[in-house]
C-alpha cells in the first residue's frame, strides 16, 4: 500500500476509486465503503484510494494503526492533515483540484451524509451535479445501521466511554485495542500473585472507561487471554498517570520491552481506589475469576 501524510506529494497518474471522510474508527460503515471502492477498483482496473481527514485530536486509531488496518486491504492511503487550507477550500475547488486534477478520481465512494469544504457546503448533492462535468461515477451508500442507530465513531466513543465494550466491538466488526512498549510498574503486582504488564496509550489515542475488562493480549505475533485494568491505579499511586495494566494467563517470559496489543473484551467494573492493598488483591482475585470465566464461556483455553 502506498501511503502519504500530504496530499501535495501524491503524485499517481492513474485514475482511481476513492472514498474519502475523517475514518476515525474504521467501524462496519466504514468497512462497507472500502469494500466498495476495492470491488470497483478491481471491476475497472483502476487504484483503490482511502482519503482521511487527519483531524489531528484525540482519536480512536492513531494513524499508525489505521495504517496498518487498511495495508492488505487498498492499494493507497492518503491521511491528509486538516490544515486551514484544506478546511477553507471551497467545496467545488475540492472536487476540481484534489478528487478530479491530483487523485484522477473515475469512482467516488461515500455515505449519504459525507459533507466536505468550506462551512461543508459541499454534499452528495453536489459531487452528482459534477459527476458529468468531471466524468467520474459517484456511489452513494446507505448508512449501516445498529439496533435502529447509525453506526458512526460517535457512537464507538460514546460505547467506549459507558464501558459498553462489547457494543463498540459490535459497531467496529473487531475489538478495540491499544498498543504500546511494556515498561516497568513498581512490580508490586508480582508480590501479589499477579505479575501485570504496563502499558501507555499513545497521546493521542481514545481509551475506554476506567476500569477492569477481559483483554487478549498479543506478544511476540502470539495470542493471550487475560485480566487488565485502564486508569491510573489510585489504591497504589497519586501520580495519576493513565495506563492499561494486563496480568497475562499462562504468560511466563519477560515482556519488558517488547511492544504488546492489548484487545478490550469485556467490562468486568469500574477502576476504586480501595482503602487497602489487601482490599484490592482480593478484589483482583475476583477479577481474574471474572477473565477466565468469560474466556472459558468463548470456549476458549485460559
Ligand atoms: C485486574 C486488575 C484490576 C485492578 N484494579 C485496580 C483498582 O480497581 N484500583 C487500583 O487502584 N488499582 C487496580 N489495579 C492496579 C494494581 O494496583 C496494580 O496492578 C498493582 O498495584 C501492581 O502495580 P505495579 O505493576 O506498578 O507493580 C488493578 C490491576 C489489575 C491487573
Ligand atoms: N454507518 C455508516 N454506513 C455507511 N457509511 C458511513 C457510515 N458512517 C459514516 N459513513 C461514511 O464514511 C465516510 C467517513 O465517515 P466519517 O468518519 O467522516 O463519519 P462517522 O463515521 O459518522 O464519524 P463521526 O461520528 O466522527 O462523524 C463518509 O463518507 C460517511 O458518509
Amino acid at each position: 500500500m502506498q501511503y502519504y501524510t500530504d496530499i501535495n506529494s501524491y503524485q499517481g497518474d492513474k485514475k482511481t476509486a476513492v472514498t474519502l471522510g475523517k475514518f476515525d474508527s474504521l467501524h462496519r460503515g466504514h468497512q462497507k465503503l472500502i469494500s466498495k471502492v476495492r470491488e470497483l477498483a478491481l471491476e475497472e482496473h483502476i487504484e483503490s484510494i482511502v482519503f482521511s481527514f487527519d483531524m489531528q485530536r484525540k482519536s480512536l486509531l492513531t494513524n499508525e494503526e489505521r495504517k496498518r488496518h487498511l495495508e492488505q486491504q487498498v492499494d493507497c492511503m492518503i491521511q491528509c492533515p486538516f490544515t486551514k487550507e484544506i478546511r477553507e477550500m471551497e467545496a467545488e475547488a475540492f472536487i476540481e483540484n484534489i478528487l478530479v486534477k491530483t487523485l484522477h478520481a473515475s469512482c467516488i465512494v461515500v455515505g449519504t451524509d459525507f459533507h466536505f469544504g468550506h462551512g461543508k457546503r459541499g454534499d452528495i448533492h453536489m459531487l452528482a451535479q459534477y459527476a458529468g462535468v468531471y466524468h467520474y461515477r459517484l456511489v452513494v451508500l446507505e448508512k449501516e445501521m445498529y439496533e435502529g442507530r447509525e453506526i458512526s465513531s460517535t457512537f464507538v466513543k460514546e460505547s467506549l466511554e459507558a464501558g459498553e465494550v462489547e457494543r463498540a466491538n459490535e459497531l467496529l466488526g473487531y475489538s478495540y485495542h491499544m498498543s504500546g512498549i511494556v515498561e516497568h510498574g513498581r512490580r508490586l503486582g508480582r508480590t501479589l500473585g499477579f505479575p501485570t504488564m504496563n502499558v501507555a496509550p499513545a497521546e493521542r489515542k481514545i481509551m475506554p472507561r476506567f476500569g477492569v475488562y477481559a483483554c487478549r493480549v498479543q506478544i511476540d505475533g502470539e495470542w493471550y487471554c487475560g485480566i487488565g485494568n485502564v486508569g491510573i491505579k489510585p489504591t497504589v499511586t497519586e501520580t495519576h498517570r493513565l495506563l492499561t495494566e494486563v496480568f497475562v494467563f499462562g504468560y511466563k517470559g519477560d515482556a519488558y520491552g517488547k511492544m504488546i496489543t492489548v484487545e478490550f473484551c469485556a467490562f468486568g467494573r469500574p477502576e476504586t481506589r480501595f482503602a487497602s492493598v489487601g482490599e484490592l488483591k482480593a478484589q483482583v482475585d475476583q477479577d481474574i475469576a471474572f477473565g477466565r470465566a468469560f474466556f472459558q464461556k468463548k470456549c476458549v483455553e485460559v
